[in-house]
């Protein structure tokens, strides 16, 4: 089972986000816990994404206040703690990367900007390969994620947040695209991320994909939280926003064991 602690790591009150002078969600009241898995729920354009990307600091802070790991928003300090997973997997832009560079990036973060190379440490190597190996793609590794498919590139962003050694993971939408197989191995990963004391939200629309790591989901709606509860609990007609995920695909023969020793303690 999984635990989850007293400390709170996202805590908002009263706030609101928005985009230059149009406040999308308002009246967020919300106090996320140490290991809490917080499926984020609602229909197209409600603005999920826009309150994970104010606990970035990514949209902006219109009221009240936010803080995540005791930290404002937005702040150097915030920033750290969180590895992000973005909604498009705009990875084939018009600068090459391969997969290794692109979750080098993840790990970039937690990278003193005055020893950037400490990156090309063998432990920092290690890691980049670990987080490929742990989402299946480290035979991809050197190849330029502009040949990936949709759903091998959102792996690679998956594997980038986990280079990072977040103690808190905004996913938004991880398992879109992915087929039921690779579905079952982000799980398997999540579930060891939150074992080890990492906590995530997830905005998603295929609840079922997640639902057995799934603690707490809420439903955003008409500008606001409308629905804060169990997953058991969800009001009927809420699931209209989720659809049942992906294709029937074979499980992968392994889901790998090795993945990231701990959060937030290697910095
Ligand atoms: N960068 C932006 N600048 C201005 N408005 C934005 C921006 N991003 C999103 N919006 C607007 O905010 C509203 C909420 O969008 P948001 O992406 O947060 O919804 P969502 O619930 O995540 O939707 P979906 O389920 O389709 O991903 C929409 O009306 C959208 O047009």
């Amino acid at each position: 089972m999984l635990m989850t602690g007293a400390t709170p790591v996202i805590e908002l009150e009263g706030a609101a986000f928005g985009y230059e002078d149009r406040t999308i969600v308002s009246d967020l009241d919300l106090t996320v816990r140490r290991g809490e898995v917080v499926a984020v729920l609602g229909p197209n354009g409600s603005g999920k994404s826009t309150l994970v990307k104010g606990l970035l600091g990514l949209s902006e802070l219109h009221a009240g206040s936010a803080r995540v790991l005791g930290h404002e928003v937005g702040s150097p300090g915030a920033r750290a703690g969180i590895g992000y997973v973005p909604q498009r997997h705009t990875l084939a832009s018009a600068v090459r990367a391969t997969a290794a560079e692109i979750v080098t990036m993840g790990r970039t973060v937690r990278t003193p900007w005055w020893a950037p190379w400490r990156i090309r440490d063998a432990a920092g190597r290690d890691l980049v390969h670990e987080s490929l190996s742990v989402v299946g793609l480290a035979d991809l590794a050197t190849h330029d994620v502009a040949t990936l498919s949709g759903g091998q590139q959102r792996r690679v962003l998956i594997a980038r947040a986990l280079a990072s050694r977040a103690d808190v993971f905004l996913m938004d939408e991880p398992t879109a695209g992915v087929d039921r197989g690779h579905q079952a191995v982000l799980v398997a990963v999540m579930r060891r991320l939150v074992e080890r004391g990492a906590t995530l939200i997830i905005v998603t629309h295929e609840l079922d994909a997640l639902a057995e790591i799934v603690t707490r989901t809420i439903v955003v709606r008409g500008g606001g939280i409308r629905q804060d509860c169990a997953p058991g609990e969800l009001a009927a007609g809420e699931e209209a926003h989720t659809h049942h995920s992906g294709e029937e695909a074979p499980p992968p023969s392994t889901v790998p064991t090795t993945i990231i020793t701990s959060t937030g303690g290697h910095r």
